[in-house]
Parts: C-alpha cells; structure tokens; sequence
C-alpha cells in the first residue's frame, strides 16, 4: 500500500535563481498525481527534491514520519527505499542487457539469492509486458521498450512512492497511449503513490486523480483532476486546454503590452471532462472514484457531454 507524500513550504533556489517558493500539496497515499507545468518551471527538481537529490532551501516533505528536507543522510538512505523511479530516458546501463538492468537495484541492495533475484526480475518484466526481451541491449530496442525497462527497474524493491519524469517524452501517441494504460494497470496492482511529471496534457485529462500545475515559481493549483478540469482560473484553463490566450506567454509571463493586445480575445469554453483510464482488467483501483463525483460534491456543473464513453475529440485533446 502506498505512502503519503506530504509537502510544506517547499522552496527551491539555485544561487540567487529562485525555481519555487512555497509548495504546498499532499500526494495522496496509492493515489495518482500529475505534475504539469510550461518548460523550466522546476518540475524535474520538485522530483529529484521529493527523493532528496536535491535539497530545498525551506520547507518539509514529511514521508512516514521522516522530513526528507532536513534529516540525517542515514535516515534518508532509509527513506529513499521506499522509492521507485523512472528518470526521462530510463536511465539504462548500456553496456548490460535488459535483465541485469533490472536486477542491478537488487543485487546493489539485498542479499537476495540468483534464484530469488531471477523470479522477481521475470515477474517484473511480466508486468512491463517485456518478456522475451531480457537478453536485449538498451540499444538494441525501442524508446517505449526502454521506458519499461527503466519501469520494471523501479518496482523490484517494491515501492511504496513511484516517481516517474516525462514517460511520454520521445513517445508517440500511441506507445503514450499504452504506457498510460500501463500506468493506471500497474496502480490497481501495487496500490504505490504515484507522480508523473508530465507535458501531455491527454495524459493529465485522462490519467491522474489529481493535478498540480507549476507556473512562474509557485504552484498555481494542486487538487483533484475534476477540480482542475473545471476551473476557470485563466493559468489552467489555458495550460490545461493548451491555448494561446491567457497569461502564459512564449517565455514567461505575458507583459503588460501583450496583455492588452489579447483584451478582445476570450478563451473558448472549457471542453467536456474526459472519462479516467480504467484498469484493463475491469478491477477498480482503491483511488478510483465515480465519474463526477468531485463535481456533484462541489456543486459544480461540468461542461457539457462531460464523462460521457464516446466523447469527440478536442483539439490538442485525443480522448
Ligand atoms: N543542478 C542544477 N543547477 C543549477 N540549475 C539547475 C539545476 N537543475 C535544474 N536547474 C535549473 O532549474 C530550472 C528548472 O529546471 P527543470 O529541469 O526542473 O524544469 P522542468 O520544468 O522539468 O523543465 P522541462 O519541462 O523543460 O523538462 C531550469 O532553469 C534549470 O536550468
């Protein structure tokens, strides 16, 4: 069963470049999160900063009752077990095939016997659908093979936290589309919290429970995905629905000029709120809610054909 990640006051300089201040969210335990945010605004630090690579300049993230960002590096060793991750290019070893890849965090960190190391290495591969491809080279296969390699690698020591770095990166939809299934498959099974920082924003609309959105170094809203896929808060509305009008800018933030230039543009109205992934086995994940749930308890009203099974596709949206 998944760990909760709890998150305060998180801050993050380099130098006197400030990358966040003040994050403050809960991952909540065996549930799915997504991270978004344009380009630069510190989500690969926010992960690395959750597994205490990096250490913040304030702030807790508070992991069974251990503050990750102030503890003694023993106690992190420990705490850093409770982990699984997937960096953006699987971070393979070259030069070994895929199933002393998959291996490797075992034999590094257990004293478990060939035998044993071999049944949970084959289980994993299983799980990742790559059975049959243990004795490939990382180079010798696909940018979506290697991602679940890289996948399979970070759940031998059976993680509580799984953090995963743009897996759609270098995808095409279609394997973006079959990793996500994957994702959702793996959560009903292993029942980890999971943190997907992500640029895709199907896979925000269709995948998480929750959403966050780093912009202009802070979070600008963290909360259920239905919370989120209804806002009206012109950052999300524009970054969820990937539109041009509103304050995001190329670069940074829209200045004051650009601002008024788009004074008689509005944002078209938010598309329909896609139906959640759904464990290919039918088997509801213990996260999983009734479609529409969030919204009827808030009493706020979808955009219509919301949660319907056949929705149109929205632009920049498959369904
Ligand atoms: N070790 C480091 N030392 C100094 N600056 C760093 C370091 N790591 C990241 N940065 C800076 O922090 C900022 C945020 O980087 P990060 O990679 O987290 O952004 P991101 O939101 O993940 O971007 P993208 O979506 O493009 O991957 C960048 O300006 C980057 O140059």
């Amino acid at each position: 069963m998944g760990v909760e990640v709890k998150v305060e006051g998180l801050t993050k300089k380099f130098g006197s470049q400030l990358i966040w201040n003040d994050v403050t969210l809960t991952l909540p335990a065996g549930e799915i999160s997504v991270m978004l945010g344009p380009s630069g605004t510190g989500k690969s630090v926010f992960l690395k900063s959750l597994i205490g690579l990096l250490k913040p300049d304030a702030g807790h993230i508070h992991i069974e009752g251990v503050d990750i960002a102030t503890c003694k590096e023993k106690d992190l060793y420990e705490v850093r077990k409770l982990f699984g991750v997937l960096f953006q290019d699987g971070a393979m070893f070259g030069s070994m095939d895929l199933y002393d890849n998959v291996a490797f965090p075992l034999r590094e960190h257990t004293k478990k016997s060939e035998s044993e190391i071999r049944n949970i290495v084959m289980d994993k591969m299983e799980l990742v659908g790559l059975t049959g491809a243990e004795n490939k080279l990382p180079g010798e296969i696909s940018g979506g093979m290697r991602k679940r390699a890289g996948l399979a690698r970070a759940l031998v020591l059976d993680p509580e936290v799984l953090l995963i770095d743009e897996p759609d990166s270098g995808l095409d939809p279609v394997r973006t589309a079959y990793i996500n299934q994957l994702f959702i498959d793996l959560n009903a099974q292993i029942d980890a919290t999971f943190l997907i920082v992500t640029h895709d924003i199907n896979t925000a609309r269709t995948v998480p429970d929750n959403i966050g959105l780093l912009y202009h170094k802070h979070l600008a809203m963290f909360g259920p995905r239905e919370m989120l896929l209804t806002s009206t808060e012109p950052v999300v509305a524009q970054f969820l629905n990937a539109q041009r009008v509103g304050p995001i800018g190329m670069s940074e933030e829209k200045d004051a000029d650009e601002l008024a230039a788009e004074s008689g543009q509005e944002m078209p109205p938010l598309p329909p709120v896609a139906l959640q992934i759904e464990p290919s086995d039918g088997r509801p994940r213990r996260a999983q809610r009734e479609p529409g749930a969030w919204c009827r308890e808030n009493g706020v009203v979808p955009p219509e054909g919301s949660f319907e099974a056949d929705m149109p596709m929205t632009p920049g949206v498959s369904a």
